[in-house]
């Protein structure tokens, strides 16, 4: 559906995207995480054609954007930034202001008003609605033309938690009822791994990660920490150098390891108390989806 191949970006002289290979699968809700700065508008942009590549290139539903730029986009529908709305006019007259200038049915203005739920209001003027239904709104133009592909950039941002929970059952139920391939971008993992099928993680211009939702839970599965408290950690390890094989002395009384498996951990409670050691405590300490985000945008670990 959409696939970057060694995408390269400048800015002058300043490179921000290095070698991005993206790939979105139809039907996905692929979240596009990054913490601030990383490149995510600036890749949002190359997407819509709005930005050259240095070099790489962008294909969508297989075709080259760089050749086939205006066929490919009337199938995409975006919201870059806050969406630019007439405020004197209605909700309704704000579709249909777009609606005619690009040719699209007349029917479709109260579709797309009731799939992102603001029939009830589309009489109010725009300037009456709160960010979230500005957000629904500029989402109902980009639907207008019934396009396959949805490019968001950081559609939440800003948005109450109300406006926040509104907007991923109006993705989901974009992605999962009308087949839409989504892309989201979001510095928030909270955010995304509540809807996203699939994730991306970038930092600093690089893609540190890309796979499904479970892809990134096993690699957090993966750095998973046994946390055994005892008298002297340093004694326990010298007791036990296979068992004990990685681990370090967090404290005078405290040993981290990786974590291996039950029968791992069985066996070294065992062998601790055989060897007359004492246990206080021994734990699996597994970090949060958060701490695995924040793993791959500090240490630039290649996981894709
Ligand atoms: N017009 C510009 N000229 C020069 N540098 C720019 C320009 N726009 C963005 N940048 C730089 O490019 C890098 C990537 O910015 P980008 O806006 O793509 O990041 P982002 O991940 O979307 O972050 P944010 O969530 O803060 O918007 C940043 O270092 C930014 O300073």
């Amino acid at each position: 559906m959409l696939e970057t191949r060694s995408l390269h970006f400048r800015f002058g002289q300043r490179p921000i995207l290095h070698d991005v290979h993206l790939q979105v699968e139809p039907g996905s809700l692929y979240g596009f995480l990054g913490p601030n700065g990383a490149g995510k508008s600036t890749t949002m942009r190359l997407l819509l054609g709005l930005l050259r590549p240095a070099s790489g290139s962008v294909h969508l539903f297989g075709h080259d954007l760089a050749r086939h730029r205006v066929a490919l986009l009337d199938r995409v529908g975006a919201l870059i930034e806050n969406p630019s709305l007439y405020d004197h006019l209605s909700g309704r007259e704000n579709v249909e202001a777009t609606r005619r200038l690009r040719g699209v049915a007349a029917g479709r203005t109260a579709e797309v008003l009731e799939l992102v739920g603001l029939t009830d209001n589309a009489h109010r003027p725009a300037k009456e609605y709160s960010l979230g239904m500005r957000q629904r709104l500029g989402l109902a133009i980009a639907l207008l033309s019934d396009p396959d592909l949805l490019l968001l950039d950081e559609p939440t941002n800003g948005l109450d938690p109300n406006g926040i929970i509104e907007m991923r059952e109006l993705l989901q139920h974009l992605c999962r009822q009308h087949g839409k391939t989504i892309v989201v971008s979001s510095h928030l993992i909270s955010e995304i791994e509540k809807m996203a099928t699939h994730v991306g993680v970038i930092q600093e211009g690089r893609l540190v990660f890309q796979g499904s939702l479970p892809d990134l839970r096993r690699l957090q599965t993966g750095r998973s920490r046994l946390v055994v408290e005892t008298q002297d950690a340093e004694s326990c390890r010298n007791l036990l150098p296979r068992l004990l094989a990685g681990a370090t002395v967090a404290a005078p009384g405290t040993l981290w390891l990786p974590w291996l498996s039950q029968e791992h951990t069985a066996a070294l409670a065992a062998e601790l108390v055989a060897a007359n050691q004492p246990l206080y405590g021994l734990r699996l300490e597994q970090p949060t989806l958060e701490d695995t985000f924040l793993h791959l945008t500090e240490s630039r670990t290649a996981a894709v």
